[in-house]
């Protein structure tokens, strides 16, 4: 009766490559493993071919591609459960696959069914020899025939396999980095977790070691200085770290020598964050901080924060920020200039201009109602920007700009150059890509829905993948909630600048003398810009933290009339009103700028996944490039993007060519596929043609 049994279900099993079809990727590799068990499975069972009904896997784990949580053997014959071997040598088949150790759970003798379970041991060291052993057989196999382990680590903890080393004499076929991308990705499809490559070429040595996961959440780190730390002494040596790669080694910003930042990143993806953790850093180190903050509301619960002494939310406050930061270079400058002063003694000052492209569109809007007769057409406050970025750092005036997307138009060319430092948050479009690091496979290979994960360059002077700090925004985090205490620790020692703020700016003279005396003389954009500035404490009534405590109410209680009144707003508002809901009322609702919309905050819903990219269509693997996305599982509709150049598969047949990519949730892999078949794939826009 064997022949019946099997026939009918009869395969043809593949042989234990990465020779599949690109869809349903997973599916196919799950399957294709499931058929090598098969196959040895049959000789166990003495069938002449293998059946698929002979092994049922189910309850896979979510890892790439997986381990069967539930192994089902069916066996022809009961006649074959009286052998004692025969259990035995059914456990070492599926023991001996990629999944781990399996162990008996049930056998129903009358149905001559066996479930298998995976074998959880306490003591790991016992899996040590066979997982080391398969290890060095997918490694060997990759590296081919000159291919020789000379050493491998396990976990003293977990006993898990860690690393493996080899060496090789295959160095000239291993050359292209995308060949050696391709064997790191096939190694880490074929031993458990993820795995990466170390290559030294010249010695001809390769270390595979398990990759360390990035920490989703890494709390801003409590900052120390050395106890003399003076912020004009030591600005050269300044480091503002802000996050860490996936080796723990810490990024950071030299202002004195990469001076200004661009920060870019698309909604919810961190760039907040990480502009608040520049700023705790360096109000830290007792810099001056200037904010224009173009949403109006992301910096508002700095605003009372020692050594930041103004956050404009507002577009005339902004442009007259700017200003003044342009002013204090250009001063400086002079002052260099007469041999008034040294570099070494302006107090380094830093200008953060947050949604720039907000900022921008908003002035041009705001600017053509505001211009007065005979300025230019377009407002200086671009330009003094621009200036800022190319000669602020001798005047030790810095700039961080952070914007959803690069601006083509403002950021090309000498503009680009002057920030050299540069962190994009989350996935960038290629075009953002080319954009921000001049490659369309850099920064945009970044798992969605990785927030605080970035790109960024490391001291090297390479693209390095990092995990940005996590720094509580004071206006989002109460006493209590998480990362509360961390205020505490961020706060600044020293008060070394007050805040100040901006008055109400004053008609030009000229425009007086020249109106009607009967007519109210406009306020144009000039005015606004060289609006006067105080300092806080002389001005309650200009001042947001003053009239957010309402403490001026107590305190100057008589300057202003209507408060005596009882007509002051602020004073009719009900107690029970909470300050930050007053105060972003104010912000959204404030009649001095009508430009301004606040952005909502965006859920991962709203977020176009292909934004930048072509519909759908099937592509010949050929034409495939880096910064393509294709579709990796059919049943999952799970897209990732190409992350080196396809190349010619050089462990399969020879008409397969190797794609590898990187999807969600830190997953990578490898697709191979025949050149004459096709895939699913969306082009970046800009280069779908
Ligand atoms: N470095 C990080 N580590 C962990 N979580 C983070 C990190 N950065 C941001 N997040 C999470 O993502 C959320 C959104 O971050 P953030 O407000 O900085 O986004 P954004 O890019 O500035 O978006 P938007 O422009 O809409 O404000 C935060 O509230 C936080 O929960």
């Amino acid at each position: 009766g064997l022949d019946d049994w099997a026939a009918p279900g009869a395969v043809a099993v593949a042989s234990a490559s990465v020779g599949v079809g690109a869809h349903g990727y997973r599916t196919q590799l799950r399957e294709l493993e499931v058929d090598r068990a098969t196959e040895q499975l049959c000789h166990v069972m003495g069938l002449s071919s293998p059946s698929r009904e002979g092994l049922r896997a189910s309850r896979w784990s979510n890892r790439w591609p997986g381990r069967p949580g539930r192994l089902v053997v069916r066996y022809p014959s009961a006649k074959l459960a009286l052998d004692p071997n025969f259990i035995p040598r059914i456990t070492e088949v599926l023991s001996g696959q990629m999944w781990g150790d399996y162990r008996v759970s049930k056998h129903q003798r009358k149905q001559c069914r066996i479930v298998f379970v995976p074998e959880i041991r306490s003591d790991n060291c016992a899996e040590q020899p066979a997982v080391s052993a398969r290890a060095k057989r997918t490694i060997l196999t990759l590296l081919g025939p000159t291919g020789r382990v000379t050493k491998t680590e396990f976990d003293p903890n977990t006993g898990e396999l860690v690393a493996l080393e080899a060496t090789h004499e295959a160095g000239v076929k291993l050359a292209p980095s995308g060949y050696r991308t391709r064997i790191e990705r096939t190694a880490s499809a074929n031993l458990p977790g993820r795995w990466r490559t170390r290559w030294n070429l010249e010695t001809d040595w390769v270390r595979f070691e398990v990759r360390p996961t990035f920490d989703p959440n890494v709390w801003h780190p409590a900052i120390t200085l050395d106890e003399d730390f003076d912020p004009l002494v030591n600005y050269d040596a300044v480091r503002i770290p802000y996050g860490i790669d996936e080796d723990g080694n810490v990024m950071s910003w030299r202002p004195a020598v990469d001076p200004n930042v661009m920060l870019v990143g698309a909604p919810g993806t961190g760039k907040t964050v990480t502009a608040h953790t520049l700023l705790t850093e360096i109000a830290y180190r007792a810099w001056i901080v200037w904010v224009a903050d173009g949403k109006g509301v992301e910096f508002l619960g700095y605003q009372d924060w020692p050594n930041v002494q103004i956050v404009a939310s507002r577009i005339e406050h902004q442009v007259a920020v700017i200003h003044r930061a342009w002013q204090v270079m250009e001063e400086r400058y002079d002052a260099i200039v007469s041999g008034n002063a040294k570099e070494t003694d302006f107090e380094p000052l830093v200008l953060f201009v947050d949604e720039f492209a907000d900022i921008r569109g908003n002035l041009l809007n705001w600017y053509s109602t505001i211009k007065g007769k005979g300025d230019p057409t377009k407002p200086r406050t671009l330009q003094e920007i621009a200036s800022i970025g190319r000669k602020g750092r001798t005047a030790r005036v810095h700039l961080i700009i952070g914007t959803q997307r690069p601006d083509a138009e403002y950021f090309g060319g000498d503009m680009r150059d002057n920030f050299r430092m540069r962190v994009s948050m989350g996935r960038l479009s290629p075009q953002g890509a080319m954009m921000m690091w001049e490659s369309p496979a850099i920064g945009t290979t970044i798992p969605r829905g990785c927030r605080g994960r970035a790109t960024t360059i490391n001291d090297a002077n390479r693209d390095v993948e990092i995990q940005t700090y996590r720094t509580p925004d004071p206006r989002k985090v109460g006493d209590g909630d998480e990362g509360y205490e961390l205020f505490e620790i961020l706060h600044p020692p020293v008060t070394r600048h007050e805040r100040l703020v901006i008055l109400d700016p004053e008609p030009d003279p000229v425009d007086i003398d020249t109106g009607d005396s009967t007519e109210e003389v406009e306020i144009r954009f000039r005015d606004y810009v060289q609006a006067p500035w105080g300092r806080a404490a002389d001005h309650p009534l200009h001042d947001p933290v003053a009239q957010r405590d309402r403490k001026y109410i107590g305190q100057v209680r008589g300057a202003n009339p209507m408060s005596v009144l009882g007509l002051d707003e602020g004073q009719a508002s009900s107690s029970s009103e909470t300050r930050m809901a007053s105060l972003l009322a104010d912000a959204v609702n404030s009649l001095h700028r009508p430009e301004l919309s606040v952005v909502p905050a965006m859920s991962d819903d709203d977020v176009d996944d292909w934004e930048g990219f072509s519909e759908a269509e099937s592509r010949s693997p050929g034409d495939l490039q880096v910064g393509d996305l294709i579709l990796v599982d059919e049943e999952t509709d799970q897209w990732a993007v190409i992350d080196t150049d396809p190349g010619p598969d050089e462990f399969d047949d020879d008409d397969h060519i190797a794609i590898t990519w990187r999807g969600d949730g830190d997953l990578e892999g490898v697709i191979s596929m025949p050149y004459d078949s096709e895939i699913a794939c969306r082009k970046p826009l800009e280069f779908s043609s």
